[in-house]
């Protein structure tokens, strides 16, 4: 964000003000009783299909992995702390692995470091720490590496690329495989970032829109590409030759095997590539088909596994609300409005129809909302997550679907509009705990509002206490001085 923290903190006081303007109009007299469901059940909390379920299906249809990896990177606001140690589970006995702790002990191309530090890379991260000595020594090895998602596995190969180009060799001698054009994109930015004082070295994307003609020698250094087309270009159209490679890095391996096609398409092209070309595989996940293709694609790799920093709920206060209606929902949101803005908020919804209701009503009452859904083409998606991030808009309503996956670490506040349920029905607290809990974000707050509209809806959020053993507490989305209170940390 442009604005400074002094500048954030006024305009946070300015609009408590506002809020509690707001606010002081509520009627505090006519307070209801609660609904004679409000009475704890004993009944397993097991419920039956909600209405909707099949359009949330029909999002989930629309978002591919590699949507949501892409998404993933536009949203996020830098490194994603990790205090796992890292595991090394295969190593060369013969070339002792070592870390750094900065950057300057890699002994990188001053302009290279100069980019690094450009960028606003003080030190490496966990898994850069150990990578990058492997990644850069003599002579070459061959990585596999996994870690989640902004932990800095971009910016590691991406380094070993730019410091591994020889500008005297006017061909493409190092290949970055994306699942997919964004993803290709993303990784070239990167690229063009870091190499910012390089200026003689030169990076081409081989991705859909980008035509070459038979027979037109590449001179560029770095390609940066999707299988299919790089396929077409080294092979069909041999405008490079695949056996010239020194470099090769297949990133988003797990996003690359859930894509049709793409696997076989990688493994012709590592078929085709000479033995001594250094292999780098990096992977967001570790599960079996990513390490059987790993296996098929990387000969005596060094193996890195940076474990997923577990989330909690520990410094997260939680609360419900109860409801009698969408409707009423909907007038709780605008009664805590102020005290979501005074952060930013996500608002999850079941389904699509819910969320582009209440978009649209929140919207209509003057609200500034954004409305992530399933309908929207992906440079719309990226589009409002770059305005969410940037914080043009502070309250974004979404779909889990459309938000699973993704961290959003700048959020204070999360409204679950509808409470997390599976497919059955059933309370499901892995969702609940991705949408509210927090990774190594020591210190840091937040605040979650779950609504409450019925019988069922009570009975899974009982089960999700029960299952947390972390209290939930009952909020009056009426009372002014309750929900100042949620914005306070005690
Ligand atoms: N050493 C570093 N210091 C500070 N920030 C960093 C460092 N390395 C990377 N970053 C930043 O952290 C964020 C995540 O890094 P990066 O994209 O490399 O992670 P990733 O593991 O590749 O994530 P993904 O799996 O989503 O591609 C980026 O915004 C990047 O600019």
């Amino acid at each position: 964000m442009a604005t400074s923290s002094l500048d954030w903190g006024a305009a946070a006081n300015e609009e408590e003000k506002e809020m509690t303007a707001k606010l002081t109009n509520i009627n505090l007299q006519n307070k209801e009783e609660p609904p004679p469901w409000m009475v704890p059940s004993e009944e397993p909390p097991v419920t039956t299909p909600e209405e909707g379920l099949a359009e949330s299906v029909e999002d989930s249809e629309k978002i591919s992995a590699a949507e949501k990896s892409l998404l993933q990177k536009v949203i996020r606001k830098g490194l994603v702390e990790n205090h796992h140690d890292l595991e090394v589970q295969r190593k060369d006995p013969n070339s002792p692995l070592y870390s750094v702790k900065t950057f300057e002990a890699l002994n990188l191309r001053p302009e290279l470091l100069k980019g690094v530090h450009a960028m606003g890379f003080d030190a490496p991260s966990k898994i850069q720490e150990t990578a990058l000595p492997t990644l850069l020594s003599d002579p070459p090895q061959n990585m596999i590496a996994q870690s989640q998602s902004g932990t800095g596995k971009t910016a590691a190969f991406v380094l070993a690329m730019l410091s591994r180009t020889d500008v005297s060799k006017n061909y493409p001698h190092v290949v970055c495989l994306s699942p997919t054009f964004e993803l290709a994109i993303q990784t070239g930015e990167v690229a063009k970032k870091m190499a910012k004082f390089c200026p003689h070295i030169k990076i081409r994307y081989a991705v859909r829109g980008e035509e070459i003609s038979r027979g037109t020698q590449i001179n560029d250094h770095i390609l940066i590409g999707t299988p299919g087309k790089l396929l077409d270009w080294g092979t069909k159209l041999r405008c490079f030759d695949l056996t010239k490679v020194e470099v090769f890095v297949l990133d988003e391996a797990d996003v690359m095997i859930a894509t049709q096609g793409h696997q076989d398409q990688s493994i012709r092209i590592h078929k085709l590539l000479p033995k001594t070309c250094q292999m780098m595989l990096f992977s967001a996940t570790y599960d079996e088909d990513v390490m059987k293709f790993a296996e098929m694609i990387i000969r005596n790799p060094v193996v890195l596994k940076l474990h997923r920093e577990q989330q909690s709920l520990d410094n997260i206060k939680q609360h419900y609300v109860v409801c009698k209606s969408k409707e009423d929902k909907y007038r709780s949101i605008s009664n805590i409005y102020g005290v979501l803005t005074i952060g930013q908020a996500m608002i999850f919804c079941h389904t699509r129809k819910t969320a582009s209701w209440l978009a649209e009503t929140m919207s209509r009452e003057g609200h500034a909302v954004a409305l992530l859904s399933g309908e929207l083409e992906i440079e719309q998606r990226i589009n409002i997550i770059n305005r969410f991030r940037e914080g043009k808009e502070k309250v974004l309503i979404t779909t889990n679907v459309m938000a699973r996956g993704i961290d959003v670490e700048q959020v204070t506040m999360v409204v679950n509009f509808d409470l997390p349920v599976d497919q059955s029905g059933r309370a499901d607290c892995e969702t609940y705990l991705h949408r509210i809990g927090r990774t190594g974000r020591f210190g840091k707050s937040g605040v979650a509002i779950n609504l409450v509209d019925g019988p069922r809806s009570m009975q899974v959020l009982q089960y999700i206490e029960n299952h947390f053993k972390r209290p939930i507490l009952r909020l009056d989305a009426e009372d002014v001085d309750e929900i100042e209170k949620l914005n306070k940390d005690d």
